[in-house]
């Protein structure tokens, strides 16, 4: 299987912490593959500097053959690099038809700012597509709504289609279920499972275990900085060191 996206010996350090300490490990295409790791152990800087908002002290960063060291946010989303965040991120002042259009403005035309975009982009033009989002996931009801109307889950479902109508060639998914409901969550893992896995490698943080477990079909472990482990979920859960450092015996998966 080829590789979406490759990380090689990542290190960066916060005045005396060591954040990241020669993080490597690879994407593969069409897989989702989860890093996990206690609070502290340095997942949130990986993305960031995967997706370009901090540099690496040593170390590269590729998507599929393209090396991504050196270019900015914008240019990696350009190039097909999606990124989710833990908290929303939505625009409150506008419908969620129009969130989605946005969001295929920002991908198409980079850099401008929002007013430009807003004028130069109406939703009409891409009706199809946002049609088509906000049935897969589930927002038809909702599209003539402001997202601050939104339920939690309605909104977190919204940042999803929001990443994935870009057609994005990765996508970072940072805490998808942080906050949400039981039921909220379910429909979650659910719709990344039938909407998402295939068509884009998803890089998962997450720390609901029972769903990386069950999404993942690769998963690295981060501890204090560096990989512990990176195999299979079995591997992963049949590894004395992810136990002892990591994954108490009481967690449910
Ligand atoms: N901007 C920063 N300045 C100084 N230290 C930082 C900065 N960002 C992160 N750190 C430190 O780097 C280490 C890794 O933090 P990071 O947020 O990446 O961990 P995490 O695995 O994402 O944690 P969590 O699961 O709680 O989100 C921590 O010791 C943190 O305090």
């Amino acid at each position: 299987m080829s590789s979406a996206l490759i990380l090689d010996g990542i290190s960066k350090s916060f005045g005396g912490i060591h954040a990241l300490s020669k993080v490597s490990f690879t994407l593969k295409t069409g897989g989702i593959h989860a890093l996990i790791g206690p609070n502290g152990a340095g997942k949130t800087t990986l993305v960031s500097t995967i997706s370009g908002a901090l540099t690496p002290d040593t170390g590269t960063v590729r998507l599929g053959e393209r090396l991504l060291n050196g270019l900015s946010v914008h240019e990696r989303s350009r190039l097909g690099l999606s990124r989710t965040y833990q908290l929303t991120s939505l625009f409150s002042n506008i419908t969620v038809r129009e969130n989605l259009a946005l969001s295929l403005a920002a991908r198409e035309t980079p850099g401008l700012t929002f007013g430009q975009m807003a004028r130069r982009h109406s939703a009409k033009r891409f009706a199809h597509q946002i049609d088509q989002a906000l049935e897969d996931f589930g927002l038809q009801e909702k599209a003539d709504a402001n997202p601050a109307v939104l339920s939690h889950g309605d909104r977190r479902r919204l940042e999803l289609a929001m990443a994935i109508i870009t057609e994005p060639k990765v996508l970072l998914l940072d805490e998808p279920l942080a906050g949400l409901s039981s039921a909220d969550a379910e429909t979650l893992v659910h719709l990344i499972e039938t909407r998402l896995r295939g068509d884009v490698p998803i890089l998962l943080i997450e720390h609901d275990m029972e769903a990386v477990f069950n999404l993942a079909d690769d998963i690295t472990v981060l501890v204090n900085g560096e990989v512990l482990k990176s195999g299979t979920p079995d591997e992963v859960r049949a590894s004395s060191e992810v136990q002892a450092a990591y994954l108490s015996e009481d967690d449910d998966f």
